[in-house]
């Protein structure tokens, strides 16, 4: 390098942004926001807001592609079909988490699968996430039955900790985002682009999480709605 130039940090074969819409969806308290809050900021934060329903915007380079994460993190599933229908349509990508010491989390990820399939198609690139690894005395889940599960609904499967790895949360991103190049480079699998999802407007409230990503790494946040948009 020449003397008194900065570096210029310049990644090699980067194209065109590409944006991926990860829906991550998934029984109450399973760690979904803890998941969307890891992949963004790099930081695990114990509590949340059980209510929030947030989109998280998040731009950064997996394999030297740059990419556009929109992480929709949605509310518990205890709520009615159409209401989850609603939200997957807007995805492109999908993360089905459970949490290893609850069994009914688990019994869960039939129901949500099947959503997807009904709402997207069998093609759609989904992973089944196990949380909460590090709880390994309470665990109810065996690692097996999970990975059957996957194997059985046909899709990926990460046994991960978000409390204490960063890297295996990037992962499971990551790894979603190179499911659907390979969908989209094989098969006729639409994403990525704007008319592939409806649009979704703000709603007005969530301060602490937006706080968070505001101070450490300033980014925004959206807070959707899914009323009458969706249709
Ligand atoms: N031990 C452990 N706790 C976790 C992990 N991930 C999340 N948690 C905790 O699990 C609890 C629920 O996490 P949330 O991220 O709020 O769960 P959620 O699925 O978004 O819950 P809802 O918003 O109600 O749908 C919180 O107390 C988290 O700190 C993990 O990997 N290990």
């Amino acid at each position: 390098m020449a003397a008194g130039r900065s570096p210029v940090c310049v990644r090699k074969n980067s194209g065109p942004t590409r944006t991926i819409k990860v829906v991550v969806l998934g029984q109450s308290g399973v760690g979904k926001t803890a998941m969307a809050v890891r992949f963004v900021t790099k930081r695990f934060i114990g509590d949340y807001d059980p209510t929030l329903e947030a989109i998280y915007h998040h731009l950064t380079f997996v394999d030297d592609d740059p990419v556009q994460f929109e992480v929709l993190d949605t509310a518990g599933q205890e709520e009615n079909s159409l209401a989850l229908e609603q939200k997957i349509r807007w995805g492109d990508a999908f993360l089905i988490v459970y949490s290893i010491n609850d069994i009914c989390s688990f019994d869960e990820v039939m129901r949500i699968k099947f959503l997807i399939n009904h709402t997207k198609g069998p093609n759609t690139p989904v992973t089944l996430v196990a949380n909460k690894r590090d709880l390994e005395l309470d665990r109810m889940v065996a690692r097996l039955d999970g990975e059957k599960m996957a194997d059985t609904l046909g899709c990926g499967f990460s046994e991960i900790t978000t409390k204490e790895s960063y890297i295996e949360v990037a992962r499971v991103f990551e790894g979603l985002y190179g499911k659907c190049k390979e969908l989209s480079s094989t098969k006729d699998i639409r994403w990525g682009s704007p008319k592939s999802s409806p649009k979704l407007s703000p709603r007005p409230h969530i301060r602490r999480v937006k706080n968070l990503l505001k101070s450490t790494t300033g980014k925004h946040l959206d807070v959707p709605s899914f009323g009458t948009n969706f249709c």
